[in-house]
């Protein structure tokens, strides 16, 4: 209750935190977890997720920030979307999850900007039919050897703030996105984040009103939250 009240005065004060704030009791205690921990950022193109995550440093927690440019199909991707997807979506995925073994910070919490639950939304989106099913084998094996995050910080944000964040920010590769698939992209980033909420912890933030890089006190806030909900 308490940590519901908290969440609450967040949504006040700071954040604009959505109407929908779940809260939900972690059915694995965190002392029991000898693997790394981490907390996934999780949100569609744009909404302020690498932003989020790096504010959150401190001696506590370690962000975890992904290196997009490295995977070797995200230009092509762009390029023809239909044609280049499958190899985009399960390369983007064991990315994600070979820099969660290799560089989470032990004895501190990670806090990923990247998130298996937008990885599994952008393989609804475009996969089907057997590379949809192959893709999922990947991702259920993931999912196998991972715990699951200690909490999900799911940012919403509607898909036209999204796409003139895309176009201020300019990156030439990603000019091809359209609203149309920042929308699909954001409905079913949605249905993942209510799946996941049935067996982990979810926090849901309205990124669209607020940026936070303009936010002096905002890591503050979000830092005493994390502390109540997680240490
Ligand atoms: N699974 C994926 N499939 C295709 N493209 C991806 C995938 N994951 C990330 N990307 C691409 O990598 C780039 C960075 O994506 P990401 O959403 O992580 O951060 P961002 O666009 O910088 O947004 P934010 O402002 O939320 O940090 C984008 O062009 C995005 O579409």
């Amino acid at each position: 209750m308490k940590n519901i009240r908290t969440c609450c005065n967040i949504k006040r004060t700071i954040f604009c935190l959505d109407k929908r704030v779940h809260y939900n009791p972690c059915p694995m205690p965190i002392t029991d977890s000898f693997k790394l921990l981490r907390v996934e950022v999780c949100g569609g193109i744009a909404s302020g997720k690498t932003t989020f995550a790096a504010l959150l440093s401190d001696k506590r927690f370690n962000p975890l920030l992904e290196d997009f440019r490295s995977n070797p199909f995200w230009v092509a991707f762009y390029s023809d979307p239909g044609k280049y997807i499958f190899e985009t979506e399960v390369s983007f995925t064991l990315q994600h999850y070979h820099q969660v073994k290799k560089e989470s910070a032990r004895g501190k919490i990670n806090i990923c900007d990247f998130s298996f639950l937008l990885d599994s939304a952008y393989a609804n989106v475009g996969l089907q039919g057997s590379q949809l099913s192959t893709y999922l084998t990947v991702y259920e094996e993931i999912k196998r050897e991972l715990s699951p995050p200690l909490l999900v910080i799911h940012l919403n944000c509607d898909a036209e703030t999204e796409l003139k964040r895309i176009r201020f920010r300019g990156r030439d590769i990603e000019n091809p996105i359209t609203l149309d698939f920042l929308n699909s992209l954001n409905l079913a980033v949605e249905k993942e984040v209510q799946k996941a909420a049935e067996e982990t912890r979810v926090i849901s933030v309205n990124s669209a009103q607020k940026n936070f890089a303009d936010i002096d006190d905002i890591k503050e806030e979000i830092l005493n939250l994390m502390t109540t909900i997680l240490l």
